[in-house]
């Protein structure tokens, strides 16, 4: 956390820099050429200096004009192929600053506590990693060269008009000083539009998203158009937005470039005033009418620098924002016993209403407990917490006699496997879909699939285990994908397991799979069933009720029937539906 308090302070620059490791020094060899090519802007106005002034004096030799020609031509080709080195440095080291931030981010996002990604849209999280990173690349490969180029060449030009005549070349920075007040307006409320430019392409991000994964629903209820006036309204406002950005900018945008064009209404009266005084020879001059005129619109691409500059400040901080969710380091080694024990836990989402409050649990090591209570009790938020997805706010969750918060993060999740409601298989074959990241082999990968009764149904598919789940992968029913799922579960062989309404998705085909895949998953381990379906307790040894933001009553199935109402009521309810006898017209009755 130190650390990172110490490069919270840097500028942005330096920042990015830090990000792009040893990459930067590409960024910084494509400064320096460019520094140097920026210099070169001065040896033809140099020249053309010393012609005039030498012809004005007679002393100009076939030599001394070849010369100076010479001179002009080499630093004009020099000049470019320097600006030209340039641009391949900063792309090179800007390419790969962006591959880094990148996995820099990807690998913050793996460790830090999912509660703290969840809090934000996937439409921002996609925003962050693709959008904003990838304006990094614009900044760095040519706004930053740019900065650098149209800078310098006006300095050294001043520098030197300073040594041929002081007080002209203060005068010539007069449209400087008054563009510079333009810019200062300009940029000087553009943090409020800036921020709302961010928000709108992050709500625009966030709709696509939604209105693309939504689309089967949006077809089921016909909401084809409501859903459209929603990314249409998204479009809208990030049109509003760039729209209002262009009036407000576009007055002093203008002004800016007419003030720093019009060095010639300085330069020619007063240089003419001087060389009337004979303070200044006729060759300086010219040199003031026409370079002392002129030089400062080198830095006319300055102004949309400006610009880039606060965008790429923004993007900085967002990136920021992520790297600074702290991450779960260090720690101890997954502790050797699996008993879960939740002591007077207290935690809250929104931080205003308890979720859980003096809530107790002791799960025995190898033992199987169902949570069971009614929808929005608490079931969920007691299994996150228990693979610390949040973190409590008051008392301790304890895994073989350690807090969880002691326990190294990537032990703890290596040695919790859980199966969610709802199976996300990736775009990949079966194999990497059951294997998950791990070098298991396909003999070990076929052994899980085996148990989790899915290794013949994968097998008849085109391509075995090598078919592309992609396109093909909604073609998975519920039942197929869970059983991909307890495979993957199976494989990861962790001692406490977890199973968040597991079963809810199967098919009666399926369920008698699914029941003895899950039979095979559970031997041997702590588990814990988030049971909807009070069919899923049949595999359990013990009940615990989560109601009233706690758990109320633990017991074997019995024991609970008897002490808690709401269990014992669900119980005659679960029982009455599985006897429900339902007589189809015309047909034969069928009992459930
Ligand atoms: N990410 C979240 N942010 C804010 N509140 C949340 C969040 N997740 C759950 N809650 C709230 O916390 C309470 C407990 O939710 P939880 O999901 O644990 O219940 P549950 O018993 O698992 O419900 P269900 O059986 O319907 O899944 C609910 O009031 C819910 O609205």
């Amino acid at each position: 956390m130190k650390k990172m308090k110490k490069i919270k302070k840097k500028n942005p620059l330096a920042l990015l820099l830090h990000w792009a490791g040893r990459d930067r020094y590409w960024l910084i060899l494509s400064m320096m050429l460019s520094m140097i090519s920026g210099v070169c802007v001065i040896i033809p106005y140099l020249g053309i200096y010393r012609l005039i002034d030498a012809i004005f004096a007679g002393t100009g030799s076939p030599e001394f004009i070849w010369q100076n020609a010479f001179m002009i031509v080499a630093s004009i080709l020099i000049r470019f192929v320097l600006f030209g080195l340039s641009g391949i440095a900063s792309h090179k080291g800007a390419y790969n600053a962006l591959f880094r931030v990148r996995c820099m981010v990807v690998d913050r996002m793996s460790k830090v506590p999912l509660g703290a990604l969840n809090e934000r849209s996937t439409g921002e999280l996609k925003t962050v990693i693709n959008e904003d990173i990838e304006k990094l690349e614009l900044f760095l490969a040519h706004n930053l060269p740019d900065l650098v180029h149209y800078m310098c060449g006006p300095v050294v030009i001043f520098i030197y008009l300073l040594t041929v005549n002081i007080p002209l070349a203060l005068i010539s920075l007069i449209p400087l000083v008054l563009a510079a007040a333009v810019m200062a307006i300009m940029f000087g409320n553009t943090d409020a539009m800036m921020d709302r430019a961010n928000r709108s392409i992050t709500n625009l991000n966030s709709v696509m998203i939604e209105y693309v994964s939504g689309m089967k629903l949006i077809k089921a209820y016909n909401m084809g158009s409501k859903s459209f006036q929603k990314y249409a309204g998204a479009i809208k406002e990030e049109n509003d937005v760039w729209n209002e950005m262009s009036r407000k900018m576009g007055p002093p945008y203008a002004a800016f470039i007419l003030i720093i064009e019009c060095g010639m209404l300085l330069m020619v009266p007063l240089g003419g005033m001087f060389f009337l005084k004979g303070s200044l020879t006729a060759s300086a001059f010219l040199l003031f009418a026409y370079v002392g005129s002129l030089y400062l619109t080198e830095i006319r691409p300055l102004q949309e620098l400006g610009s880039a500059f606060a965008e790429v400040l923004s993007k900085v901080a967002k990136i920021e924002e992520i790297m600074n969710i702290p991450v779960m380091e260090g720690g101890t080694d997954f502790p050797p016993q699996h008993d879960i024990e939740l002591r007077n836990v207290q935690f809250s989402y929104d931080g205003v209403t308890n979720a859980l409050e003096n809530c107790h649990l002791r799960i025995n090591n190898k033992e199987k407990i169902a949570l069971v209570g009614l929808s929005g009790a608490g079931k969920s938020t007691v299994i996150s917490l228990i693979s610390r997805f949040y973190d409590v706010q008051g008392g301790e969750v304890l895994i073989g006699g350690t807090n969880v918060k002691a326990i190294n993060y990537e032990a703890l999740l290596k040695n919790i496997a859980i199966v969610f409601q709802k199976t996300f298989l990736t775009r990949d074959t079966v194999f990497e879909n059951i294997r998950m990241g791990s070098q298991a082999s396909l003999e070990e990968v076929r052994a899980a699939a085996k148990q989790a009764q899915i290794d013949e149904f994968i097998m008849s598919l085109p391509d075995g285990y090598d078919t592309k789940v992609g396109g093909f992968g909604a073609r998975f029913s519920g039942g197929e994908k869970q059983r991909i799922a307890i495979a993957r579960a199976i494989l990861k062989n962790a001692p406490i397991l977890i199973l968040d309404e597991a079963t809810s998705a199967a098919d009666p085909e399926n369920q008698v799979e699914i029941d003895k895949a899950i039979h095979n998953l559970c031997r041997d381990k702590t588990v814990i069933i988030v049971a909807h379906r009070l069919a899923a307790l049949k595999i359990c040894d013990r009940v615990a009720v989560v109601e009233n933001q706690t758990i109320t009553c633990v017991g074997t199935h019995e024991e609970v029937r008897q002490k808690n109402k709401y269990y014992n009521q669900a119980w005659t309810d679960y029982e009455k539906a599985r006897h429900i006898t339902y007589q189809l017209k015309g047909g034969a009755a069928h009992a459930h």
